[in-house]
């Protein structure tokens, strides 16, 4: 296809997901990728990035279209805004704040590739005449050092949209379509479009709230935990089954058989869940939309979730504790005069 008619692409995050996402569009032939780089910035830019997939094979030396540090407007709009990032809304920058140089209002298409619920709602607000895509991805994709990206698992992306009421269901259908398509179009991941975007959010969420917490908590990836076992009975599946009750009450009823196979749906490469590979790395978590938001989901709807209650409770304090290691806090040598122990700080 000719250079003129591909898609502009920005791809904000360009990590394990991001770099696999960016490449597996480039391989399409039809797309532009305009990758936004942070840490591995230097490391891409002098030796490309090296890929070892189990579908795309062993790749070195690669380079999307374009890198860039920042973020600003493309001579031509940008069609779509990939964004790769992890979700940290306790933590600035917001992501609406990150991207909003490169939206073009009521035409660049935002397709949010991440983890989590109600990741939308921010991105509606500040872009309410743009589409927003959810991306919901099986891939188990880790960037080992910067620059240096490996997927241990298939790559399965499930596209939805988010219904905007202020857009028609039509337009943003044949935007997640075409999106579907850009995507498909390398012949080796395996994308489809998936109208129900509550369903697969919360089906995802029984894998991501219980495995990405609890591994992130114990430091263990999710071979070694199935191994101890006792991980699994004792918390995974409990909070697995909290979940799968939340959702239920909230509208979105799940199989009673896909909280087995959840426990049990991938391979045993020693994979780190993307949380757990944030805590061993002294990064933020994504705890507020994997756990935070079920739980609040639940105390709306009067569900029980004491599992997953005391997992948020220690995430919270992980988090704090990486915001005190980064000096974003500071903890007095002292007795403070007043201090009270039950307002949070
Ligand atoms: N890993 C996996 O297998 C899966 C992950 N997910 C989800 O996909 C999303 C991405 O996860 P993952 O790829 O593992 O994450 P990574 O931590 O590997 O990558 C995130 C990337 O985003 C970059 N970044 C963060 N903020 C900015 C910013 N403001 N500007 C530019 N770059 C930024 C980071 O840069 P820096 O290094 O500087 O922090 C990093 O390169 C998450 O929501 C995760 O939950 C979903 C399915 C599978
Ligand atoms: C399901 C899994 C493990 C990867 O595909 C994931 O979503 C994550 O690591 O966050």
């Amino acid at each position: 296809m000719a250079n003129q008619t591909r898609s502009e692409v920005l791809l904000v995050g360009c990590g394990g997901v991001g770099a696999l996402c960016a490449y597996n569009l480039e391989v399409g032939t039809q797309a532009n990728v305009t990758a936004v780089l942070r840490s591995n910035y230097d490391a891409v830019d002098k030796n490309g990035f090296s890929i070892s997939s189990i579908e795309h094979g062993e790749v070195t030396g690669w380079r999307p279209s374009k890198i860039t540090r920042t973020i600003s407007g493309n001579g031509k709009p940008f069609d779509f805004i990939v964004v790769t990032t992890k979700n940290i809304p306790d933590q600035p920058p917001a992501i609406a704040e990150v991207i909003s140089p490169a939206v073009t209002h009521g035409h660049t298409i935002i397709v949010l590739l991440q983890n989590g619920i109600n990741i939308e709602r921010p991105l509606f607000k500040a872009f309410p005449d743009n589409i927003v895509l959810s991306g919901v991805s099986m891939i188990s994709a880790t960037e080992t050092e910067p620059g240096k990206v490996r997927q241990d698992d298939p790559d399965i992306l499930i596209i939805s949209p988010f219904h905007n009421p202020r857009i028609s269901m039509e337009r943003e259908s044949a935007a997640a379509q075409s999106f579907v398509d850009l995507y498909s179009a390398s012949g080796k991941a395996s994308c489809k479009l998936e109208p129900d975007v509550g369903t697969i959010r919360w089906r995802k969420l029984i894998y991501n709230a219980c495995y990405n917490s609890i591994c992130a908590i114990l430091d263990m990836d999710t071979t070694t935990i199935r191994y101890a076992k006792h991980p699994v009975n004792d918390l995974v599946r409990p909070a697995m089954w909290e979940i799968w009750h939340i959702a239920k009450a909230t509208g979105h009823p799940l199989p009673a058989d896909i909280v087995e196979e959840m426990v049990d749906i991938d391979t045993w490469s020693f994979f780190k869940p993307s949380m757990a590979q944030d805590t061993s790395k002294g990064n933020f978590t994504e705890y507020e939309n994997i756990v935070g938001e079920p739980l609040r989901e639940a105390q709306r709807v009067n569900v029980p979730a004491p599992t997953l209650t005391v997992i948020y409770g220690i995430l919270k304090a992980l988090q704090w504790k990486v915001r005190a290691q980064n000096g974003l806090i500071k903890v007095p040598l002292e007795r403070p005069q007043s201090l009270s122990l039950l307002e949070d700080s």
